[in-house]
């Protein structure tokens, strides 16, 4: 019998309300028994939550799903109580105390539902994008997947494969009626297929969304490099999200500019001469991002312009000196807005589009598997080895979704799940 498990899902206490949910086999006995009976399916109650001595916890709304129509797919209980540590802890301890029952491990109740078929891999990974999403475009992307409108374009392509299979198929099962041949129809679907699977797959990867885009900020020393991450940052457009979590001599930090995730990094200041071992270190780090950077705003001689970067003329502010490209002043806030506007502009183009399904890295070589496989197919050849090659393409586009994945792969998947999804 499956393990039955617990955790509080909502955020930390102290919260307004708490949400604590049990998953498995004993859910409903375990609810039953803190909540003196089960509340009638898929309706909330107003209880006294008890525990093992029958003492009075809390008074919370209290919810019964019968599996396996649930969210998990197991029998699932729900607890919304007070959201105050001491209540939380009390509800906490009185569950471990009962049998069969333990704490619920990272992205656990997640990958049940994975397990008992309600969502696909595709889906969880939307699902993990979903909750680290801090920005808005980030949610509209993570939204798509987590919904399952990526899994459902994959289930498409399948059955399409599955037809052209099917069509092949026949034509060797009847080989010796010589009336038999593929349908006219046969090349242009198998283009087709293969078109949308390669345009898609085209499309940026949906890393890019989740991670940001990369703006840099690179010059001379004292070119005002550090004033302008700055009042980009605090720019009223702008959302410090979450910090990196890494402290170097290159600064970063996550920032939402009108709903776009862009991570700001600002850079040593770049010189040929004079700079000892440790400032060359920074210089050196400085090269790196501006050639793995997104975007390369250039603070420094127009003559100097690294390739692809954009040139501005910060300080200007100081009136004279030089005027090439966009001219900002972090100190009046001059240029800013144009500046944000620009970079959100740029980020966008770059960013897979958030009301069409896109990949991440994993997704997109299954996909690419699958188009080279459908583009092996060849039906003026042997139609054995084109039968071959569509069943590959099946196999490709059914890792893409998850089946046969292994448990090394769910356990980094789901490890980065907090407790209590
Ligand atoms: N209180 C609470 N809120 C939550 C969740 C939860 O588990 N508990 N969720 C946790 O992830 C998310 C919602 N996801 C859910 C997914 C499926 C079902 C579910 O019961 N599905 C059934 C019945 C659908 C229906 O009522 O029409 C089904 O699909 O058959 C419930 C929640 C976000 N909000």
């Amino acid at each position: 019998m499956a393990d039955t498990i617990y955790a509080l899902s909502s955020g930390a206490p102290p919260a307004g309300i708490g949400v604590i949910r049990i998953s498995g086999p004993r859910a409903g006995e375990a609810l039953s028994r803190m909540a003196g009976g089960l509340p009638p399916a898929r309706s909330p109650r107003l209880r006294i939550v008890r525990n093992g001595e029958g003492e009075a916890l809390d008074q919370a709304l209290v919810m019964w799903f019968e599996g396996p129509n649930t969210a998990t797919g197991d029998d699932l209980a729900e607890i919304h109580c007070h959201g105050g540590r001491a209540v939380v802890a009390a509800l906490l301890a009185a569950l471990s105390s009962i049998d069969g029952l333990r704490e619920a491990e990272p992205g656990e109740f997640t990958r049940r539902a994975f397990s008992n078929g309600r969502i696909d891999l595709a889906e969880a990974e939307g699902l993990a994008d979903l909750l680290s999403a801090e920005t808005e475009l980030q949610r509209r992307g993570a939204l798509l997947a987590a919904g399952g409108n990526l899994s459902r374009q994959i289930e498409g392509w399948r059955d399409r494969v599955l037809g052209l299979a099917a069509s092949i198929e026949a034509v060797i099962d009847f080989a010796d009626e010589d009336d038999v041949s593929l349908p006219a129809s046969f090349s242009r679907e198998l283009d087709e297929l293969i078109g949308e699977i390669r345009a898609t797959s085209q499309r940026p990867a949906t890393e890019r969304l989740r991670d940001g885009i990369r703006v840099v900020l690179a010059g001379p020393p004292n070119a005002g490099k550090s004033s302008l991450f700055n009042a980009l940052l605090s720019d009223d457009a702008a959302i410090v999200t979450s910090e990196a979590g890494t402290t170097r001599d290159v600064l970063e930090r996550p920032v939402s500019i009108g709903g776009v995730p862009l991570v700001l990094v600002d850079t040593a200041g770049m010189r040929d001469s004079g700079a000892g071992a440790i400032e060359e270190m920074g210089i050196e780090r400085a090269r790196k991002e501006v050639a793995n950077g997104h975007i390369v705003l250039w603070l420094g001689a127009p003559d100097e312009l690294p390739f692809g970067a954009i040139q501005i003329s910060a300080k200007s502010d100081l009136g004279g000196g030089q005027s090439e490209g966009l001219e900002v002043s972090a100190v009046t806030g001059f240029g800013l807005s144009e500046l944000t506007d620009m970079l959100v502009e740029k980020a966008r183009e770059i960013l897979p589009p958030v009301d069409q399904i896109a990949f991440n890295r994993r997704q997109r070589e299954w996909a690419q598997t699958a188009a080279q496989s459908l583009e092996a197919v060849d039906t003026h050849s042997d139609l054995l080895i084109a039968a071959e090659n569509l069943r590959a393409a099946r196999r490709a586009l059914d890792r893409l979704v998850g089946r046969d994945s292994t448990e090394e792969m769910l356990d980094a998947l789901f490890g980065r799940f907090c407790i209590g999804k």
